[in-house]
């Protein structure tokens, strides 16, 4: 065990974590040249595409040291998005030691602080590592001062790298073989292996990555998942080198797959541990914890006849994805489809792309939502996602939001309206410090619900890009939210009500039933678009009534046109839902479903 290091790459987005670990393969000579792809490790094609990573993908090196010793080198991938920090702290728990990427030209940016945290919060020992030194711009002494200040890491061993050029490169692996520690555990105690990732595969079967903490594991083990209590018998074992390649056993300290020919990720969850059927041990490895999505959206196909392909496609991401949850919807404009439930907004806009692209599916999705927890008159807590899943009002005790802690770094010029969106959007203020004379970190206290409607654009747009933000969930909170009805010739539409805070909801009102006046054609009564709280109306719009009369463009006598255009009308009849007496257009639902309210 004194030769096996386990190791992960922490880093904020694009600071060279995946250059660096291609890198280190290819000094280990662990993928042959000609098998070598650019970003090796990351695997999917939206990721490779987005430049971003999802799954973790363990990898095995062998390294010969300076020492004249061979190590076994594991490194273990970690998913550079806060959607999916629940994945990197458990691919954490995996390793003994880190190595933190800074950009040497962008210096510490929100995520290299939050992923550093969670390393220090693991025990890892540490090593920066700063990146990009090719660049003109970098500013090497002022990163170190920055990674000394900020995180509070001693910097005065930090290696200086470029990953592109291979400059530091044996530097980094002599730094991993002495200054990370090797795994302790106890081979011959009763097999603990803990669950850092699982994946599916058509043939096989459900395969874990696992890092083995005490015992060992080998084919033909019953061994049992302690949080399903199932047991199972171990097909195989192996490592990754990089590919998948069987083995005689696994051993404490070791990273590997076991493959036990389990049919769904929900029975081997990540985080959870796996022991020895027959010799078990007493206790789980800390770490398991059902992950629960927070973002939710409507997913419907764009033609009806897709339904069933869109189940089968969902069904199937989910067997790779146990974060993805799906119930049938059914909605008045968009017919049958699924409300879908997602770790985040990353999650959510790649399961959609995923579903477009790998199935070939035409879908609308529907502007995400948060889960509100209603606590009723009569003590009991309801989750509701949308607002039909809301109570009465009178039967409402207290509603409360998610919330979530946001930390922004950005350029001290843009402090003022950065400062101003979050106030806008009903943030508490919590601090806000110079990193630099010209850098600022300002946290804020935030609802999910109005983090998710483009916040991040709108912070974007308004530090021209040069913000980085890090969040994390901090529970519940109450609220004083209301659930807004609008009611069209009296007649309440469920497509079109929204929950949003008091004091908002005036103002929201008024912008949705003005937007439904335009969409909603005239008819041959007046038609009032009303909004409510219960059953006091908040704000009121009417349609006249006056037939629209496609004919009257049309002077002197040019038949197949107004043929023509009477057809149209026909056409556009088509697309109308009626609700009670009155026509509503497709487009309405369509353009409420996506549309950001906030104008
Ligand atoms: N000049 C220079 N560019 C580098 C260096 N290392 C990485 N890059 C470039 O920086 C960009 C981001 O690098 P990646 O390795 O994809 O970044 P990453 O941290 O893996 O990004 P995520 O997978 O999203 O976490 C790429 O365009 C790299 O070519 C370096 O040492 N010097």
């Amino acid at each position: 065990m004194d030769n096996i290091r386990n190791f992960c790459i922490i880093a904020h987005v694009d600071h060279g974590k995946s250059t660096l670990a291609d890198r280190l393969l290819e000094y280990t000579n662990t993928i042959e040249s000609r098998r070598m792809r650019e970003q090796f490790l990351d695997t999917m094609d939206i990721e490779r595409e987005r430049g971003i990573t999802i799954k973790l993908v363990p990898v095995r090196m062998k390294y010969k040291a300076n020492d004249g010793q061979e190590y076994i080198l594991n490194l273990i991938d970690t998913p550079g998005h806060v959607d999916f920090s629940y994945e990197v702290s458990r691919s954490l728990a995996a390793c003994e030691g880190a190595l933190l990427v800074v950009d040497a030209t962008q210096g510490v940016e929100a995520q290299t602080l939050a992923n550093a945290y969670l390393a220090v919060d693991q025990g890892l020992e540490i090593i920066p590592v700063i990146n990009k030194i090719d660049l003109p711009s970098a500013q090497p002494d002022e990163v170190l001062r920055q990674i000394e200040e900020i995180i509070g890491l001693d910097a005065s061993q930090a290696l200086l790298v470029s990953a592109k050029e291979g400059i530091g490169i044996p530097e980094v692996l002599e730094a991993i073989v002495k200054r990370i520690p090797p795994p302790k555990g106890d081979v011959n105690a009763p097999l603990q292996a803990l669950i850092f990732d699982s994946v599916y595969d058509n043939y096989r079967g459900v395969i874990s990555y696992v890092r083995l903490v005490n015992g060992s594991v080998k084919k033909g083990q019953n061994i049992l998942f302690m949080a399903t209590r199932k047991v199972y018998e171990v097909e195989e074992v192996g490592f990754f080198i990089p590919f998948m390649s069987p083995s005689e056993e696994i051993r404490a300290g070791e990273v590997g797959y076991v493959i036990a020919n389990v049919k769904t990720l929900f029975e081997a969850r990540v985080g959870d541990t796996i022991t020895d059927a027959n010799k078990p041990t007493d206790r789980p490895l800390p770490g398991y914890k059902h992950v629960k999505p927070v973002v939710f959206c409507g997913l419907f196909p764009v033609d009806r006849d897709d339904f069933p392909r869109l189940r089968e496609a969902i069904e199937k991401l989910q067997l790779n994805d146990s974060a993805l949850t799906f119930e049938p919807e059914t909605s008045e404009a968009l017919g049958f489809g699924f409300r879908c439930g997602f770790l985040g907004l990353l999650h959510m806009d790649i399961t959609v792309e995923r579903l477009k692209r790998e199935f070939d599916i035409d879908l609308v999705a529907t502007a995400p939502n948060v889960a509100y927890e209603v606590v009723l008159t009569d003590g009991n807590i309801i989750e509701a996602h949308r607002p039909s899943d809301f109570p009465e009002p009178t039967k409402i005790e207290e509603i409360r939001e998610p919330y979530i802690k946001l930390t922004i770094f950005l350029p001290s010029d843009y402090v003022g309206k950065a400062m101003k969106l979050c106030q806008d959007r009903r943030g508490e203020f919590v601090s806000l410090d110079y990193i630099t004379p010209e850098r600022v970190r300002l946290i804020y206290n935030l609802p999910l619900a109005e983090f998710i409607i483009d916040f991040h654009d709108r912070l974007k747009s308004i530090t021209r890009g040069y913000a980085s933000i890090d969040y994390e969930h901090i529970g519940y909170k109450k609220s004083d939210l209301v659930k807004v009805d609008i009611l069209i010739h009296g007649e309440p539409v469920d497509a079109f009500s929204f929950i949003c805070h008091r004091d908002n909801a005036y103002k929201r009102a008024l912008s949705v039933i003005k937007k439904l006046k335009e969409l909603i054609p005239r008819q041959l009564f007046e038609v009032a678009i009303q909004a409510s709280i219960g059953s006091r109306v908040i704000a009121r719009e009417n349609v006249k009534p006056l037939r629209k009369n496609v004919l009257a463009k049309c002077y002197g006598g040019d038949v197949t046109r107004k043929r023509k255009l009477l057809e149209k009308q026909k056409e556009g009849k088509e697309k109308m839902k009626m609700i009670g007496k009155v026509q509503i257009p497709q487009e309405a639902f369509l353009a409420f479903l996506q549309a950001d309210e906030e104008e």
